[in-house]
């Protein structure tokens, strides 16, 4: 699924898994702790609680995992089962609708099993409800018949862990969020991570790559595993297709500017905004909805799509009276920013100044092929 309904489908920078991410991801997924990449506060202490579970030969407290698409939430559930030697069912948030899907599920599990939750946040309430007693006492209360004649039959349930993944853990019920006894927090990856990411990568998928080639594929992958993969994947066509397979730093900026991916991992829907906001509106401020049509988006997929790395990336700034370019984005425009800088210098009339930048330069200056 994709995280916005708003978002294109076949963009290649969204975080969400595609059909041919689900295809490859299993692959390329590390199978035990020590394998996996990165995330390092979260992996000590998950270390801790699994090898404790181990010692003490009972299941491990529940674990709730938070974060962003594709820093490897599913991945982490499955090294925890694998790691307690332990069966795994995979599940989601929205495939429970009702209380009695997941009272199927429950009653099911074997002693020790992981049941992984994904999207934990969109299940439904009388689901979430049945879930309270079946994490806390391992029982559910199954409601049989309906209105005054319905009867409540207690069914005892096996110990297991529940691993619950959300990317949106503030949307969480205080009630449910506490009976997780560890909570992990993934962060976005750090180039150097996404680096090792894409030589593990490489490796698995018999790629030749240097160095500067791994450098240049994480450098526009927005923190993200995900996108460092599927990035991957199509450099690694481009060099088949144009060279001899091997991709070095040349070759990975070459094929990422066919697929206008450039150097920071903007893609041209990114740009798009940027170019807008500065060349037609001085920079801003400017309201979305402005903003929008003049990139012939609709409002949502501007504000959910583009804006978050935008914003994260320090690119653009949100305030109260519309969407302001910072100088950064002027910079990577190639742009030079006015000294002035917000409501006084739009209200000045004063345009964008300085030259348009060839495409090369956005792109980490490669030569045409
Ligand atoms: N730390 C890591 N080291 C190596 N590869 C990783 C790591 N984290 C994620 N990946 C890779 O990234 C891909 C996406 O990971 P995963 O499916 O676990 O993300 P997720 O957080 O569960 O995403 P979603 O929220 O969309 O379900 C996987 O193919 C996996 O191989």
């Amino acid at each position: 699924m994709t995280p916005y309904d708003s978002e294109p489908a076949d963009r290649l920078v969204t975080a969400a898994a595609d059909g041919e991410d689900q295809a490859v991801e299993a692959a390329l997924r590390p199978k035990l702790l020590d394998e996996f990449i990165g995330q390092e506060r979260v992996r000590e202490q998950l270390s801790l609680v699994l090898q404790a579970a181990r010692k003490r030969g009972t299941a491990p407290d529940h674990v709730l995992l938070s974060g962003p698409p594709g820093l490897g939430k599913t991945t982490l559930s499955m090294i925890i089962a694998a790691e307690l030697n332990a069966p795994i069912r995979i599940t989601s948030g929205p495939a429970i609708q009702h209380a009695g899907d997941l009272a199927a599920i429950l009653s099911s599990l074997t002693e020790g099993e992981v049941l992984f939750l994904d999207e934990i946040h969109r299940m439904s309430r009388p689901a979430e409800e049945m879930l309270y007693m079946a994490m806390e006492d391992y029982r559910v209360d199954v409601i049989v018949g309906k209105g005054p004649g319905a009867t409540a039959i207690p069914l005892e349930l096996p110990p297991f862990t529940l691993v619950g993944a959300t990317t949106r853990a503030g949307l969480l019920p205080p009630p449910l969020r506490d009976r997780f006894g560890f909570t992990g927090h993934m962060e976005f990856y750090a180039p150097a991570e996404l680096e090792r990411v894409v030589h593990r990568s490489a490796a698995l998928l018999d790629v030749e790559i240097d160095p500067a080639g791994a450098a240049e594929i994480a450098g526009r992958s927005r923190g993200t595993p995900r996108i460092a993969n599927r990035l991957l994947r199509r450099v690694r066509d481009y060099a088949q297709v144009k060279h001899d397979g091997v991709v070095d730093r040349t070759i990975a900026a070459q094929a990422l500017k066919v697929y206008e991916v450039d150097a920071r991992g903007l893609d041209r829907l990114d740009r798009a905004v940027l170019d807008a906001l500065i060349r037609l509106f001085g920079g801003g401020p400017v309201g979305l909805s402005t903003l929008a049509v003049a990139v012939g988006e609709e409002a949502e997929t501007v504000e959910e799509v583009a804006e978050p790395f935008l914003v994260r990336e320090g690119l653009l700034a949100r305030t109260p009276r519309g969407r302001i370019a910072t100088p950064a984005a002027w910079q990577h425009l190639g742009l030079v920013p006015p000294v002035q800088t917000g409501p006084a210098r739009a209200a000045s009339g004063q345009g964008p100044r300085g030259p348009v930048p060839a495409q090369s330069d956005l792109f980490g200056a490669v030569e045409e092929p």
